[in-house]
């Protein structure tokens, strides 16, 4: 069959001329370009959108099914100067190397293009275009585009639909339109990335900030390769095939990467253990796509879409369990992976169907990890605010409790200190006489005995003064028992003001009978002291509303040394036979027990 022509100025709409439709095409052979304008050429007629494994080639398929080979595009174009000034072809989506030329109807032949290395081998082939905008002679009323199809490494090469004619003003704009669409992806990408580092950076506990950074790093450096204007301005061929294979491994690991932020937030059991699992496929994944020939890495594009869509499908089913078991944050997972998990779908078929691919993956993939990142960080900055006002508050919260602490402490001090008072109070309660405020008889009993064992072992004198008040009961007659009490009280104090030493001890010994121990005082001193207070009281008359009282007293010592007493009791009891001696004798006066003559002897006590 001839070479198909296409008119350009019939075919023009609204300045565009697509040249999909009818070509004729030669497998297996790059056609000489002088045999181009010969009569007898004979090509086959494929339409564009046109993929080499879709033509009828019997026999070509290799034992992998797949079919390899090279071979020219050609297609006559008329009336090319009437429809445009500039005319711009621009090429896209051969997945393979090409070559254009341009044949005129003179014969004179242009190279106009070319994406890389055109090679018969596949692994020979450089590519380094995936876009291209080639220019055509303007002056030209109409020639034969020509285009080398290089041996091919993908089941879905071939020339694609995607092939205009346009004036080169539109279509440069169209580029620089894709251009600053990835730019800004790949800004997103940028800050996403940093943002979520440098947080990381300042909370390294929040492994989930480290994840998205890692995420949006990836899918940065995907959009980055894949695109095919980014191609057009800086890819070198020999780099073509590492490109190739970067992305084919970068299909699928958003998906996996986006597992792992799930499982973060909405764990389940044995979690780990499937991350490791997961990651160790991925590790071999990457292994073998990077030993493998790249005409059987984009043979088993299935294979990456596959696991694309099953790890998608593990982060669905982790999100719809999150949102069973009405986990926080699943709600807004849901929502920021919805059009995610479409949009790989929507990738997934159009990888499989080799169709108009609208990058709709990345740009909804940037979309989440852009929500994500806003939420988590937001999450941060929230965490990072509670903090700073915490620690701002920790200063004075420990101030004022510490203000708090010391309050009580005070208190619990004065407390104790009460106590103690309250206790002494006790204490002189139990151990003193209420009308006299002497000590009691009890006291007596305790102290006395201490004194008394003290003496013997240091043997020290020790003399006991037994004082009664004479014919008290008639004072108690005549004035009344309140005056009766006042008398005693009077003594009492009467006493107290006498010169004792600490040690001494007086207590009321029991009615109107008063006890005075005296420590370290021989019988003479005792006896001399007791005619003091003997006399003394006599002299005094009561003080307050009696001064017409006066009081006397009988007085009855015993001394421990020279008595021989063996107990305080003993000691007490001859210390009264003495006082019962001073009675009898009329009153008023001291009496001494002395031991009597014939007890120096024998043991019978006596009072002189
Ligand atoms: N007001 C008052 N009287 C008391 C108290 N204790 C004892 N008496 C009185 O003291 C008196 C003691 O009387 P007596 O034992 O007969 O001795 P007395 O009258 O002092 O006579 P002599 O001791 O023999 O000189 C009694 O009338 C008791 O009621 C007291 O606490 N207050």
């Amino acid at each position: 069959a001839p070479v198909p022509t296409l008119n350009a100025e019939a075919a023009l709409q609204d300045g565009e001329l697509s040249l999909a439709g009818s070509w004729g095409f030669s497998w297996g052979r790059w056609l000489p370009l002088d045999q181009i304008g010969s009569a007898d050429l004979s090509v086959d007629r494929v339409e564009l959108p046109n993929y080499l494994v879709d033509l009828p080639i019997e026999g070509l398929a290799g034992r992998d099914g797949i079919v390899r080979g090279h071979g020219t595009y050609l297609l006559r174009l008329t009336h090319l100067d009437a429809a445009f000034v500039r005319p711009a072809l621009s090429m896209r989506y051969a997945r393979d190397a090409w070559q254009a030329w341009w044949v005129d109807d003179a014969g004179a032949v242009q190279l106009l293009g070319q994406s890389g290395q055109i090679a018969e081998n596949a692994e020979d082939q450089a590519m380094r275009h995936k876009a291209s905008l080639l220019i055509l002679p303007s002056t030209s009323q109409g020639g034969t585009l020509v285009v080398y199809l290089s041996a091919y490494h993908s089941n879905h090469s071939g020339l694609y639909g995607d092939f205009t004619l346009r004036e080169y003003d539109s279509a440069f704009r169209l580029i620089l339109t894709d251009l600053l669409v990835r730019t800004f992806l790949i800004a997103v990408g940028i800050y996403a990335t940093i943002q979520n580092m440098v947080f990381f950076l300042r909370r390294p506990q929040e492994t989930t900030l480290l994840l998205l950074a890692l995420f949006s790093g990836v899918s940065l450096s995907r959009a980055a390769f894949s695109s095919g204007y980014v191609d057009y301005f800086i890819a070198q061929p020999y780099w073509s095939i590492f490109f190739y294979k970067v992305e084919y491994i970068l299909i699928f690991w958003p998906a996996i990467a986006g597992l792992q932020l799930l499982l973060g937030f909405f764990p389940v059991r044995s979690g780990r253990q499937l991350m490791r699992l997961t990651y160790g496929l991925f590790a071999l994944a990457i292994l073998a796509t990077a030993i493998a020939p790249m005409s059987s890495v984009t043979a088993h594009l299935w294979a990456y879409q596959l696991a694309l869509l099953f790890f998608t499908l593990l982060c669905l089913l982790t999100i719809i369990r999150g949102l069973i078991l009405r986990l926080p944050d699943a709600r807004h997972f849901l929502l920021s992976a919805t059009p995610l998990m479409m949009a790989v779908i929507n990738d997934v078929i159009a990888g499989q169907l080799a169709s108009y691919n609208l990058y709709v993956t990345e740009y909804a993939l940037f979309l989440f990890l852009f929500v994500q990142t806003q939420i988590q960080s937001a999450r941060f900055v929230d965490a990072l605010k509670t903090s700073e006002h915490l620690s701002a508050h920790l200063g004075e919260e420990v101030a004022l409790k510490t203000r708090q602490l010391r309050l009580h402490n005070e208190l619990l001090t004065e407390q104790a200190e009460d106590l103690s008072h309250q206790n002494d109070e006790i204490k002189l309660i139990a151990e003193t006489d209420h009308l006299t405020g002497l000590l009691n008889r009890q006291t007596l009993d305790k102290l006395s005995e201490l004194q008394f064992q003290l003496a013997i072992g240091y043997r020290q004198p020790l003399a006991l003064v037994i004082m009664d008040l004479d014919h008290f009961k008639a004072i108690n007659d005549t004035h009344g028992h309140l005056v009766g009490d006042e008398c005693l009280i009077f003594v009492a104090s009467f006493l107290r003001g006498y010169k004792l030493r600490k040690r001494d001890i007086i207590a009321r010994f029991g009615g109107e009978e008063l006890v005075i121990l005296l420590a370290d005082t021989d019988l003479d001193m005792a006896l001399s002291m007791a005619q003091d207070l003997c006399v003394n009281l006599a002299k005094t008359p009561v003080r307050g509303d009696h001064p017409d009282i006066t009081l006397t007293a009988s007085f009855g010592v015993a001394e421990l040394i020279s008595s021989r007493a063996n107990s305080v009791h003993q000691l007490i009891g001859f210390a009264d036979q003495a006082l019962y001696q001073a009675k009898q004798r009329g009153r008023n006066r001291v009496s001494a027990y002395t031991r009597p003559a014939a007890d120096r002897r024998s043991t019978t006590p006596g009072a002189v």
